[in-house]
């Protein structure tokens, strides 16, 4: 099972930069947000002016008309500051909500790229989970939190000017109780944050085990599984909770001390300010503007402090994400096309040598040729390598010796685009998505029409039972077509690959047996594709075998004999075994 130590690790400079990278197309909307957030706290501090002018030339003056003055002077600094709210709330979450989903857009673009051994590494819940949990985080600390955060540090600042030029002494006060504050910051947060990762890595550790389980619901509930799977839940729920809880507790903490902290200073620098009053080095409008001030820069102290956790979680977050995006596309594309093909292409595989990773060698000094339209099956014990060929022709893998050839072409110079679009598979388990029947088989070629769809369904015997489903075509078919027979099933499959149209079929025939009247028509509907094609078929049928023009008896990775099958029964033990108990007839 692989988590996110398998994945390639990144520090937070990179996070940074991919993120400043996110924001640069929209570097227009980042201007406005800021000019709209210098706007309004410029207008709240505006507010403190206002207040000693108030006091000082309306009340101690005794001049009741300074005081309606002030009060319209308030009212449109108000507005003002409502409108230009408005205006960074509106474009800070605007860019929370687009930079989430372009992030969302390159991930999944990337892991598309993603050859299968990345995804037998990686399980896919967790990929999930690192899709939308980690994704909507960002989205709230970048639109919500970052804001705040922004908004905070530059009232702070902006207070403390206005402070300094109110009273430098009651401002040095303030100055001196900064780093008390600070502390608790500088080493609290790292915790917040590697308890805030760790808190995602437990949820996708959940997601991964929702989703295998889920998906495995026959197997579970016909092994009376339910129970004990819901143990393993419950165990890994308490494990995220557990997690979860330390994080909040760093949080509360933080937030908390810094509270304290900034109150204590407050209700200090108060203290003094009302001495010098009394001692009239200060006058009373002064001291209110400062204290409004104070308590301003106190305000967003802790508002800084709340977010800063939040903050955090969202580096954790997009850490996380960076990782998926730096995992390398491990098949390097090849440059050349392939020129067009009048025939079908002859497959050359020589002297290869392959092993999976971290495993022994499966193929050593292996050679296969097949020639142009040729029908080979391969037969072999569970384990031979079978599937690895296919794995190894469509270049989900690269062997580490030796080359495989596509027309005389090696494939591994091939762009892969031009290579698979050599090659059409049918996979023993038939792959049906959730949509409708139509779209099923058009898979196999986008561009085609209705028409053509129908006729390939036809080729493959497919357009009979097709006809008769409720909605014909339009039939929506459920998650993993559980709505279709094993035999109906295939058929689909097969007439996405007729539809297709490909030169070279890769077709690993369903081991599972099926009536008589479903296997004739599967036959024959085989036969249909493979016609005039160079194929290579995993067997498992005795027709199969039959009708090949050569059979290949693999095992452990070595041919050990080939032939057709008469020949084969009589000469090789190992093949007739295999025959006997293990093709379908
Ligand atoms: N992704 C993988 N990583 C590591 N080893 C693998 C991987 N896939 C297959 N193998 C190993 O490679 C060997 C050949 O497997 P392969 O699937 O090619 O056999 P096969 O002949 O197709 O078997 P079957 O008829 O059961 O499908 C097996 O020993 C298997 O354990």
């Amino acid at each position: 099972m692989a988590t996110s130590t398998q994945l390639t690790q990144v520090n937070t400079r990179q996070v940074l930069r991919w993120l400043a990278g996110h924001l640069r197309p929209y570097r227009w909307r980042v201007a406005g947000a800021v000019v709209a957030l210098f706007v309004a706290s410029g207008a709240w501090l505006a507010l403190g002016q206002g207040v000693k002018y108030a006091i000082d030339k309306g009340f101690m003056g005794d001049h009741p008309g300074i005081l309606n003055q002030a009060a319209v002077a308030v009212l449109i600094i108000c507005i003002l500051a409502s409108l230009a709210t408005y205006c960074r709330f509106y474009l800070m979450t605007w860019l929370g909500e687009r930079i989430s989903a372009d992030i969302r857009m390159q991930l999944y673009g990337h892991l598309l790229h993603l050859s299968p051994s990345f995804f037998s590494k990686v399980r896919t819940g967790e990929v999930i989970s690192r899709f939308t949990s980690d994704t909507a985080i960002l989205q709230t600390v970048v639109g919500m939190s970052l804001s705040m955060a922004l908004r905070s540090t530059v009232t702070f600042t902006g207070a403390l000017i206005l402070m300094a030029t109110t009273s430098p002494l009651l401002t040095l006060c303030v100055l001196l109780a900064v780093p008390a504050v600070l502390v608790p910051i500088r080493i609290l947060a790292p915790q917040v944050r590697k308890y805030a990762r760790l808190s995602q890595d437990k949820i996708a550790d959940l997601g991964a085990h929702i989703d295998q389980s889920l998906h495995e619901i026959a197997t579970v509930q016909a092994f009376n599984a339910q129970s004990s799977e819901a143990r393993h839940f419950d165990q890994r729920v308490a494990d995220a909770f557990a997690v979860a809880r330390q994080r909040i507790h760093y949080r509360s903490l933080l937030i908390g001390l810094i509270m304290v902290l900034s109150l204590t200073a407050i209700l200090l620098i108060a203290w003094i300010g009302a001495r010098q009053v009394f001692s009239g080095s200060v006058t009373p409008g002064e001291l209110s503007a400062f204290l409004f001030y104070a308590i301003m820069a106190g305000g967003s102290v802790a508002t800084i402090s709340e977010v800063i956790g939040e903050v955090q979680r969202g580096v954790g977050a997009s850490e996380r994400l960076l990782e998926l995006l730096a995992s390398p596309v491990d098949i390097a594309d090849g440059k050349q096309e392939l020129a067009s093909l009048n025939q079908a292409p002859a497959l050359h595989i020589n002297n290869i040598h392959f092993a999976y990773p971290d495993s022994a060698p499966l193929f050593e000094n292996f050679s296969l040729s097949v020639e142009a339209g040729e029908t080979v099956a391969l037969v072999g014990a569970s384990g031979a390598g079978k599937t690895t060929l296919f794995q190894l022709l469509l270049r989900f893998y690269d062997t580490q010796q030796g080359n495989i050839c596509l027309a005389d072409q090696p494939i591994a110079s091939l762009k892969l685009s031009a290579l698979r679009s050599q090659i059409a598979i049918v996979t023993q388990e038939s792959v049906v998505f959730a949509t409708t029947v139509m779209e099923n088989i058009r898979y196999g070629k986008a561009e085609a029409t209705d028409e053509q769809v129908i006729e390939a369904a036809r080729n493959a015997f497919a357009h009979e039972f097709i006809e008769q489903l409720e909605s014909g075509y339009a039939t929506q078919l459920g998650e993993r077509g559980i709505r279709l027979s094993g035999g109906q099933r295939q058929r689909i499959a097969i007439a996405r690959a007729i539809l297709a149209d490909r030169p070279v079929l890769l077709l690993d025939e369903a081991t599972s047996a099926l009536d008589a009247r479903s296997e004739k028509m599967v036959q024959q509907a085989l036969s249909s594709l493979m016609q005039g094609r160079t194929t290579i078929v995993i067997a498992h049928r005795l027709a199969t075998v039959q009708h090949a023009d050569r059979i290949i008896v693999l095992d452990k990775g070595k041919i050990v004999a080939q032939g057709r099958h008469e020949e084969l029964m009589k000469s090789d033990t190992l093949y007739r075994e295999y025959a006997e108990l293990q093709l379908l007839s």
